[in-house]
């Protein structure tokens, strides 16, 4: 059956929630099916390569923490680095018996993460050596949007009010705006933002195109709503872009706290997270004393011996356990409690602990990274506002969505994207000025997002890699744009054996080329970034080793961040014209976006430029004179 896409919009206010539930079934019947699949795949490597497993794992080292959890560290039993995996910090996940697909395991939440260890907190011991860690569908999340769901349709007051003008019943007001005095040095369509949201008494959207400052921009909004005396709740929907956020705000306001999971905080940051705070409590000697007696009730209960008694005796100990945990969790709450309440900013992932926040509403709740929310995800958030903004850019990445057919109905569209597209400009200010890209780099995205309204600030327009200490200059670094066409000479795509994901050796090869000639120019490897739409290519390149330590990753790996000199192959290469999901220009947009100074792209024109987007992107690199054809190289 072939869905079509629904207008929410036009939705009657039942209909509209049980829309998004019915997305939320579908979305948890896709992802159930998807584990099923994973567990079902026999060899280690095809299992691995999912991105969701890692396999032969053996625990590191463990210690406690909040609410009794215990944190894991897992390490690869052969001590190999871990492979590349979509396992982030917050990801929920089941560990199990790595050799007996039959166990259910335990589940438990990604709490820490780098190339070599992952950290899990959980509430058991694990009971077997050789362990597996899948991806577990994230029922706590869709249970907890449900459940706001639910008390969004019933609402009264403000929330009721904001609910109305979310579904298109009642008019967003907009407000007079006041002089601001800004405490950080923004430029005119920063300013107008920032004094733009302040004023707004209802719903006011930030638009950020790549590299605006848009992050800058919204710690400014809360450091002034928390100078007017706001209680302010910002969020985001993942843990690193929360960081990114708390990461600006803890030198501009000193009362905020990060909840959640004990992130990937940097070290300047920890003394913000709840966990530190409350071991930083004069009464968390004694919680920890019980915490520790927790640790080695838990450790006995999963090694209870043998005999006849055995499971008598762990049934006792995970009692003797769970009375623990509840002692220490109350003793706990009194000191979350007050510090919670003490906080003028609280930061948290838009999965929001109801039972951590109570009834707590906020003068001013904000969500950054809007567009990758599906409309589901913000009514955790609304719910607590008086008043809301949003910023993000509809022009990046959607959030990420399993079910096609929900996708299809539209659930890959987010909250925000749909009230700029229903009100229009009264609803939303732009951020115009990059601080990112030379101005070459910017153009096509700018005339093909932006409507050409982004402009370069001076500082970067000109910019290229020759200006960098120690670069040569010489025709590759002299200029900001190169396109390497490889239409006729064969590189052509494969798939990966056993897999679905596309490779492409042939641009394999010239990245290779390219890249050891920017390093030959002088370019350090962690200056240079290599992006692939394709996780196969990833893997393929990462295998290369002329390309170590150079950052190679997804598209969606890199949304957020740049490079100095990126280099990016688009991987597909055939004759029948087949773009697969480059057809998603958004995905593209985040690509061209992340270069500094320094763009090249490796493509097949032929296979391209069937998409009319990709053929202005070319007549855009002839235009600029970057236009090489892979002719002009001696690959070998
Ligand atoms: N007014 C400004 N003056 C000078 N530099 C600025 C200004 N605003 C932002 N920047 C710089 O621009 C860069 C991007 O800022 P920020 O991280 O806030 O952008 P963003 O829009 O959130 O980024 P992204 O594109 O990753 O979403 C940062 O290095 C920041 O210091």
């Amino acid at each position: 059956m072939q869905s079509r896409k629904l207008d929410l919009n036009r939705l009657r206010e039942d209909d509209y929630f049980d829309t998004l539930a019915r997305w939320l079934g579908l979305e948890g019947e896709a992802e159930r099916e998807r584990m099923a699949r994973r567990r079902r795949i026999q060899k280690a490597r095809d299992a691995e390569r999912s991105g969701e497993t890692l396999l032969n794992l053996q625990i590191q080292d463990h210690q406690t923490g909040l609410a009794g959890r215990i944190l894991f560290d897992f390490v690869k039993a052969d001590g190999r680095p871990l492979p590349m995996n979509r396992l982030k910090v917050g990801s929920p996940v089941v560990i199990s018996d790595s050799d007996d697909a039959s166990d259910n395991g335990i589940a438990g939440v990604v709490s820490r993460r780098n190339q070599n260890v992952i950290q899990v907190a959980t509430e058991r011991w694990p009971e077997c050596e050789r362990l597996r860690i899948d991806l577990s569908p994230d029922e706590t999340t869709r249970r907890r949007q449900l459940s706001a769901m639910a008390s969004a349709r019933v609402a009264t007051g403000r929330p009721k009010q904001l609910r109305e003008m979310i579904l298109n019943q009642r008019a967003i007001r907009q407000g007079d705006q006041d002089e601001v005095e800004f405490l950080t040095s923004l430029n005119g369509p920063q300013q107008e933002a920032v004094a733009f949201a302040l004023a707004s008494p209802d719903i006011a959207i930030l638009h950020g195109p790549p590299g605006t400052g848009k992050t800058t921009t919204l710690a400014e909004v809360i450091y002034q709503a928390v100078e007017r005396g706001d209680k302010v709740l910002a969020c985001a929907p993942s843990n690193t872009a929360v960081d990114n956020l708390l990461e600006r705000l803890v030198p501009l306001v000193p009362a905020v706290l990060r909840v959640g999971h004990p992130a990937r905080v940097f070290e300047s940051l920890r003394g913000h997270t709840l966990d530190e705070l409350v071991e930083a409590d004069p009464s968390s000697a004694v919680i920890k004393d019980m915490r520790r007696e927790l640790t080695e009730v838990l450790r006995s209960a999963a090694r209870p011996g043998r005999g006849r008694d055995a499971r008598r005796r762990r049934n006792l100990l995970y009692g003797t356990a769970g009375d623990l945990r509840g002692q220490i969790r109350s003793l706990e709450k009194n000191v979350v409690r007050s510090i919670v309440d003490s906080a003028d900013v609280i930061c948290t992932t838009t999965t929001i602990d109801d039972d951590l926040l109570g009834k707590m509403r906020f003068d001013l709740v904000v969500i950054d990274e809007a567009c990758q929310c599906t409309e589901s995800s913000v009514w955790q958030a609304a719910l607590r506002a008086d008043m809301l903004v949003m910023a993000g850019d509809h022009c990046q990445l959607p959030p990420t969505v399993l079910s096609d057919e929900a996708a299809a109905e539209g659930m890959r569209d987010s909250m925000m994207h749909r009230l700029i597209e229903r009100d229009g400009s009264t609803i939303f200010r732009r951020l115009t000025v990059q601080y990112r890209m030379h101005r070459d780099i910017m153009d096509f995205s700018s005339d093909e997002f932006y409507d050409g309204s982004l402009l370069a600030d001076e500082s970067v327009a000109e910019h290229r890699l020759c200006d960098l200490p120690g670069v040569e200059t010489n025709e590759l670094t002299m200029t900001p744009l190169m396109f390497v066409d490889t239409a006729g000479a064969n590189l052509n795509e494969e798939i990966e054996r056993d897999g679905e994901s596309k490779y492409n050796a042939g641009e394999a090869k010239l990245i290779e080329q390219l890249a050891g000639e920017l390093i030959e120019s002088g370019m350090r490897r962690d200056q240079i970034a290599i992006i692939a739409p394709y996780a196969a290519q990833v893997r393929w390149l990462r295998n290369r080793s002329s390309l170590r330590d150079i950052e190679i990753d997804t598209v969606d790996g890199f949304q957020g961040r740049e490079k100095e000199a990126v280099l990016i192959t688009m991987t597909r290469s055939n004759d029948r014209g087949e773009i697969g999901f480059l057809r998603d220009t958004r995905r593209t947009n985040v690509a061209l976006t992340r270069a500094r100074r320094k763009l090249i792209v490796i493509g097949d024109s032929a296979t391209l430029a069937s998409n009319d987007f990709y053929g202005r992107m070319l007549e855009y690199f002839e235009q600029k004179q970057a236009y090489r054809s892979v002719f002009e190289f001696s690959l070998d």
